[in-house]
Parts: structure tokens; sequence; C-alpha cells
């Protein structure tokens, strides 16, 4: 594997997270997302995985606990640039009138002056991600013009450009299609191979083994967590989904070994 990035793992220690009308999202939280690795997110839905990258992109303070990532505190961290976020895409005014090109000079805004004012070197790096993406066509487009799998890419594109080493995914592949996912798998396995460390959310349980070196389940606290070979077990499964029919459980499993 190619090492030329720094390593910069994320550890999150005994992470509690309790929103203002005191729901209790996270408690409890313990895991390290190790550099140079793709590692899924599992857990049903309210589990609390977008509380986790939230509060690993210091959008929120946690009630409790620490973040590090490569051993520093998360606001030294996004003062570096390190971390890049693609939002799930309902976390997203696509009604904002602001062209795909915009939207991924946004991922250079944090190396910019108050004046935001464009340099070569942003310009190219901004065209380099849209090509790698595969949506430099679509540049000058009304960002709310564009299909769902669209606005993922265009979305990674940002995370490129803004050269995040960290990149978090909460869930990439819903609604794109099977050509989209596979395009962006192959993106995501490239970024693993120059040492990036990357988390991704995906409730598309079938297609975490064929990409996902390690896996973390997680249902308000972090439930399991290793290589994807030792974690993503029918046992655990079932632990972290609780009341999921064990019928679709074996469902999932079959298509695995199809797939695999
Ligand atoms: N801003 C908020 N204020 C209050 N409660 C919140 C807030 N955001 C999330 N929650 C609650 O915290 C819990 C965890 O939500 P979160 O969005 O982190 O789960 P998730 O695993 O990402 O869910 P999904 O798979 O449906 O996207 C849920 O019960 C949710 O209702």
């Amino acid at each position: 594997m190619q090492t030329t990035l720094p390593r910069l793992d994320i550890t999150v220690d005994n992470l509690s997270v309790v929103y203002s009308n005191a729901k209790l999202a996270l408690y409890s939280a313990h895991c390290t997302v190790e550099s140079g690795t793709i590692t899924g997110l599992v857990g049903p839905n309210g589990g609390g995985k977008s509380t986790l990258f939230n509060a690993i992109m210091g959008f929120l303070q946690p009630s409790q606990g620490r973040i590090h990532i490569g051993g520093m505190p998360v606001q030294k961290a996004q003062k570096q640039q390190w971390m890049a976020y693609v939002p799930q895409s309902d976390a997203v005014d696509w009604n904002f009138p602001v062209s795909v090109f915009d939207v991924v000079m946004m991922g250079r805004y944090g190396y910019m002056n108050l004046m935001r004012i464009p340099g070569p070197r942003d310009r190219r790096l901004v065209m380099e991600s849209l090509e790698r993406v595969g949506m430099s066509e679509f540049r000058h487009h009304q960002i709310g013009e564009l299909s769902g799998g669209q606005k993922k890419r265009a979305f990674l594109a940002r995370a490129l450009a803004q050269e995040g080493k960290v990149i978090l995914l909460d869930e990439p592949f819903t609604g794109v299609d099977v050509k989209t996912e596979k395009r962006i798998v192959d993106l995501l396995m490239q970024l693993r191979d120059e040492g990036h460390t990357i988390l991704v959310s995906t409730h598309d349980l079938a297609s975490i083994s064929t990409f996902c070196d390690r896996t973390i389940l997680l249902n308000r606290t972090i439930l399991a967590s290793g290589t994807t070979q030792e974690t993503f077990t029918q046992d655990n499964l079932e632990m972290t989904f609780g009341g999921l029919p064990v019928y679709s459980l074996n469902q999932m499993f079959q298509k695995v070994e199809v797939e695999s």
C-alpha cells in the first residue's frame, strides 16, 4: 500500500451526545478508524451514525468524551483542513442557486482569505476533482438540476478539492444506481490506497464486505468494531438491528454469498 499521507487515525473515546431536547443519541462510544482503510459504519435508522459524523466533524459539542484525529483534538484538526465531509442528501438545500463548479470550489474556502478569490491552484484542483469523479461536463449546471448520483459525485469532488485526508461519507449510495455506486466505491478504494482515512455509513449491507476493510456496528453506542470479516457477522448484526426479522438477515447473507 502506498503511504504518501501521514497516519490520521480517528479515535473516539467514551463519547456521549445529548441533544438540547434531552435525547441521548450516543453513549460511551469507543472506536478507532484506522488510516489507510475504508471503514463501514452500520446501524439502524436513528442509531446515531449522523450524530457520530457531526461529532467527528466538530459540528456538535459532545456531552462527554473525546475525539482525536491524528492525535489532535477535532478543532485543531479542522484548522489543518484534514477532514472532508460528504453529507446525506437531505441535509443539503438543493434549491440554493449555485453551480456544481461553485460547490466544488467551496472545498477550497478553508485555504482562501476572507475575499474568497480563487487562485490558479484552486481552479486547477477543482477541475481535477471534477474530472476524477466524472463530473467535468456538468460544472456549469445548477446543483439542484442534478440526479441523486450526480449530486453525490459533486460533493465527493468537493471533498477531493479540499484535499481532505480524512473523508466521511454519510450514506453516499442512497438514491444512486449500481453503476454510480461502483464508480464511487472504485474511487474510495483508490483514495484508501493513497493513505486516506475513509469512514462511510451505509444501509446497503450487501455491499459492505465487498469494499469495507473494517466495520463499526452502532446502535446508540459502538456494539462491535474490527475487520469486516470478524465483525460483520450474523450474530453481531442481529444484536445491532434488534427487531430486524431474521429472514431478512438471511436474505442479506445469501446476497453477499452470491456477489462475493
Ligand atoms: N438535532 C437533533 N435534535 C434532537 N434529536 C436529534 C437531533 N439529531 C438527531 N437526533 C436524534 O438522535 C438519534 C440519532 O439520530 P442520527 O441522525 O444520528 O441517526 P442515524 O443513525 O444517522 O439515522 P439514519 O440512519 O436514519 O440517518 C435519533 O433518535 C434522532 O431522532
